[in-house]
C-alpha cells in the first residue's frame, strides 16, 4: 500500500468514526460481523487483526480473542507491544485487507449491503488522533490522512461492484512467514465456516 496522505472533503465522502449509525458496521470494532478462522470464533475483525501480530505467542492470541472486545482487545496489544512480529509494518496492510475479505464472505449478506449503499462515494475512517488507518480533520470541512483503511473497503467495495469476490468465495490464507493462529497455519476460510471450538477446547487438541 502507498503511505502518501490523502485531503477528503468531509462533504463528499461517507465517514464513519463510530459503531453506531448508518455506516458504523464499516469499522472493524462493529460488533455483529463474527468470524471463523481455523473453526475459532472471533469477535470482529479488529480482534482477528490484533491476534495477527503475535504468530508466536499462542497465550497472547488467546488473551485477546477472550475479551470479544476490540478496544479491551487494543489495551491487550497495547501491553505485548514489544512481542508483535517484526515485520508488522511491513505486512500489517496486508492482514489488514485480508482480515477484511473474511469479514466479508462470513457476513456476506450484511457487509456487502453496507459497503455498496456507500455507492462510488469515498470511505473514510474518521478519527482525531490516527492519520494512518483514518484521517483526521484539518478544518471543519478537509480530513486529511492516509486512510489505510477506508482504502481498503473501497478496494473490497470495487471487488463487489466487479463481481470478483463473491459470497461462495475462498479466502486463501496469506503467503507469509509464520502466518498462525494458535500454533497452527491459518488455513483457507470459506463463507460457510462455523464455530466448533471454544477456547477451552483448543489446547486438548
Ligand atoms: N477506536 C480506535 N482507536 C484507536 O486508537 C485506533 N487506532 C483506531 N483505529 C483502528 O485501529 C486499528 C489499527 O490498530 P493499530 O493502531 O494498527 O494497532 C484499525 O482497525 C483502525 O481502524 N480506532
Amino acid at each position: 500500500m502507498i503511505l502518501a496522505q490523502r485531503e477528503y472533503k468531509l462533504q463528499d465522502v461517507i465517514a464513519f468514526a463510530k459503531t453506531d449509525g448508518k455506516f458504523g458496521g464499516l469499522s472493524n470494532m462493529a460488533p455483529g460481523y463474527n468470524l471463523f478462522v481455523n473453526e475459532i470464533n472471533i469477535q470482529s475483525s479488529e480482534i482477528l487483526y490484533q491476534a495477527c501480530r503475535f504468530p508466536l505467542f499462542p497465550h497472547i492470541q488467546e488473551e485477546l480473542i477472550r475479551t470479544q472486545n476490540p478496544m479491551d482487545s487494543k489495551s491487550v496489544s497495547r501491553k505485548y507491544a514489544t512481542l508483535t512480529r517484526q515485520d508488522w509494518d511491513i505486512v500489517r496492510f496486508r492482514i489488514m485487507r485480508w482480515c477484511l475479505e473474511v469479514k466479508l464472505i462470513q457476513n456476506f449478506p450484511k457487509f456487502s449491503e453496507l459497503l455498496l449503499s456507500t455507492g462510488d462515494k469515498p470511505i473514510v475512517e474518521y478519527s482525531t488522533k490516527d492519520s494512518l488507518w483514518g484521517a483526521i480533520p484539518q478544518s471543519k470541512e478537509i480530513l486529511v490522512g492516509v486512510n489505510a483503511l477506508g482504502r481498503l473497503l473501497m478496494e473490497l467495495r470495487a471487488k463487489i461492484q466487479t463481481g470478483a469476490l463473491i459470497q461462495a468465495s475462498v479466502i486463501y490464507p496469506l503467503d507469509i512467514p509464520a502466518f498462525l493462529l494458535f500454533n497452527n497455519k491459518i488455513s483457507e476460510v470459506h463463507n460457510d465456516d462455523y464455530f466448533i471450538h471454544d477456547l477451552d477446547e483448543i489446547y486438548a487438541y
